[in-house]
């Protein structure tokens, strides 16, 4: 579970967040809708704890910048932070002994052969095209086993299979009981496998809906009718 009062980032220069008020449950999938610069980022880079802001985050159950909720949560951001002179499996030995995981070659190396990169294992990070690079940005937060994932913008750079590959993991994840959270700008993608959606805009929530609660309305028309709402205030 990733719950989230009352969050407020402050650039100085601009809000990225307003009041956000948020909650991934175990077993959804909720996801974060919004234009560029509608505060996705801000909200999933300040509950991991990489941004200063006001408000009370939880996840699974511990304060979020506690050790206990960091060994919980795996991030995947939307640009992968990598070392660039480590081999994958390098990449995989650090994470897996930093996290002290039973087994990790076990489980990093499911999600290697799925992303097609086992060939690739002695290739340093810089080596690596984007696309592997996401994915294997993938893998390290994946193989921690984690009871909750934020995912930034998961599909930038990646092949329709990969895509596919991608969705599937997310989708069987839910299946045993983690919670996800993630930003997206690919609606229709979603459309089978999403719980939970928040729609924001200007840094605030503007809606929170369900999948049962939206009835026969999509996703996309409502993002699209939320959007259109004020439009000409919104523009900055
Ligand atoms: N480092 C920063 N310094 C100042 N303002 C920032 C910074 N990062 C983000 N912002 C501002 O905060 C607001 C929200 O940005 P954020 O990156 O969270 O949006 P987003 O919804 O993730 O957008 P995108 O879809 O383009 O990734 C924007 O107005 C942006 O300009």
């Amino acid at each position: 579970m990733i719950e989230v009062k009352n969050l407020t980032k402050d650039y100085g220069k601009g809000v990225g967040a307003t009041e956000v008020n948020l909650i991934a449950k175990p077993g959804e999938i909720t996801v974060l809708l919004g234009a560029n610069g509608a505060g996705k980022s801000t909200t999933i880079k300040s509950i991991i704890g990489l941004l200063k802001y006001t408000g009370d985050i939880q996840i699974c159950g511990h304060p979020n910048l506690s050790v206990e909720a960091k060994k919980s949560f795996g991030y995947i951001p939307e640009t992968p932070v990598l070392y660039d002179l480590l081999t994958i499996d390098e990449h995989v030995d650090f994470i897996g002994n930093a996290y002290n995981i039973p087994n990790y070659q076990k489980e990093a190396t499911k999600f290697l052969t799925l992303f097609k990169l086992l060939d690739k294992r002695q290739s340093i990070a810089k080596e690596l095209s984007k696309g592997m690079r996401q994915k294997l940005s993938m893998t390290l937060a994946l193989m921690i086993r984690p009871k909750a994932l934020l995912v930034d913008e998961p599909m930038m750079g990646l092949d329709p299979n990969s895509i596919q590959d991608t969705l599937d993991i997310l989708e069987g994840m839910k299946h045993q009981g983690v919670s996800i959270l993630m930003s997206t700008h690919i609606i229709d993608m979603l459309n089978d496998i999403w719980d939970r959606a928040y729609i924001m805009k200007k840094g605030r929530v503007l809606q929170e809906v369900t999948r049962t609660s939206l009835g026969n309305q999509s996703l996309k028309e409502l993002f699209f009718t939320l959007n259109e709402e004020g439009q000409d205030e919104t523009v900055n």
